[in-house]
């Protein structure tokens, strides 16, 4: 793991924890919102207008708060709109980097070697982790913003005169609904199975165990009634659950130890998975060869020898029935 401080990079640092060996993650620091006219959005200054071919996406096709951004940039039909760059899936002690691996871009803008020279030249004296979903300003030569949660509100909405403006995600009449389920899966299942798999003693990594587990059979249960999370209408709210569970067999399972049941196991969740991973354009924004090699390679305090499972088999492309629940 390595962290910033003062622009400079110090690679020996370990990831925040508390006494009671709890995972703490760390705040996302740069919060501008690229709105249709350039206003200020929620937080953040202004100045960042919607336009065609200015903003640049930097991701992991590993992290699952990357492919969150991958998914609204697919479902707006943003691509010709926003371009990406793809960092190698191992993130080693200096970060993420743009060596060459299969579905990876290097970095297209700059040609730099390594993420944490793209936040340097955002801001020289940047103190922080280096993360990727990033927002990239090219005009301003910039970080627009590198909170996923934000991006995908912005891709939602904010470039509509370009983009699927039938899409949307974020409707006026769901959104409190959606703050509130988005709430209430965030930090015991997107988080959750993080802190499961980073807790550093026995009784942090048993609490957060307990507390997904609660989690997804509340899940299991409210989707064995309705079809999405709101009920006939799919939200934004399911794609943020999507990234969890589509990773959750593979990797949470084994490498982060959650392994009470899999989500195979849920007949409602994985039906739901397999109904959302379906959907035009969504295999497309997922490399489960990233995936897996990601988390097993990086983590090596979790994973020392750094093998990856070649398991499991999985088809998800079979049948979802979930047509049955409209
Ligand atoms: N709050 C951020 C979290 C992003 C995040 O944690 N990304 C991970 C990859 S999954 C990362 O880049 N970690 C770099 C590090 O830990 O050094 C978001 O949702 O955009």
């Amino acid at each position: 793991m390595s962290l910033m401080i003062n622009g400079q990079l110090h690679e020996d640092w370990l990831d925040a924890e508390t006494e009671d060996g709890e995972f703490v993650r760390q705040d996302s620091q740069f919060r501008h919102w690229v709105t249709p006219d350039g206003s200020p959005g929620p937080s953040g200054e202004g100045g960042f207008a919607a336009e065609p071919g200015r903003y640049h996406l930097y991701v992991s096709y590993a992290c699952p708060w990357a492919h969150r951004t991958l998914i609204f940039r697919k479902l707006k039909k943003l691509e010709d709109i926003i371009s990406v760059s793809v960092v190698h899936p191992h993130m080693g002690p200096k970060g993420w980097d743009f060596r060459d691996y299969p579905d990876a871009t290097g970095d297209t803008l700059y040609g730099y070697d390594y993420m944490h020279q793209l936040y340097t030249r955002a801001d020289p004296h940047y103190s922080g982790i280096v993360t990727v979903p990033a927002l990239w300003d090219k005009q301003h030569e910039t970080i627009v913003n590198n909170e996923s949660a934000e991006i995908i509100r912005m891709f939602n909405s904010a470039f509509d005169a370009w983009a699927d403006d039938s899409v949307d995600m974020y409707p006026a009449a769901l959104r409190e609904a959606i703050d509130e389920i988005n709430e209430a899966v965030y930090e015991p299942v997107n988080n959750g199975v993080y802190r499961t798999g980073f807790a550093s003693t026995q009784e942090a990594y048993e609490k957060n165990f307990d507390t997904l587990f609660a989690a997804l059979d509340e899940l299991e249960q409210r989707l064995s009634k309705q079809r999405y999370l709101l009920g006939s209408q799919l939200t934004e709210a399911d794609w943020r659950l999507f990234p969890t569970l589509l990773r959750f067999d593979p990797v949470y399972v084994g490498h982060f130890k959650c392994n009470k049941q899999r989500i195979a196991d849920y007949p409602n969740l994985f039906n739901y998975l397999l109904e959302l991973y379906q959907m035009p354009g969504i295999a497309d924004t997922t490399r489960f060869e990233h995936i897996k090699q990601h988390y097993y390679y990086s983590h090596v305090e979790l994973n020392p020898t750094r093998i990856v499972p070649k398991g499991p088999v999985q088809d998800l492309l079979q049948p979802h029935n979930r047509g049955e629940l409209t």
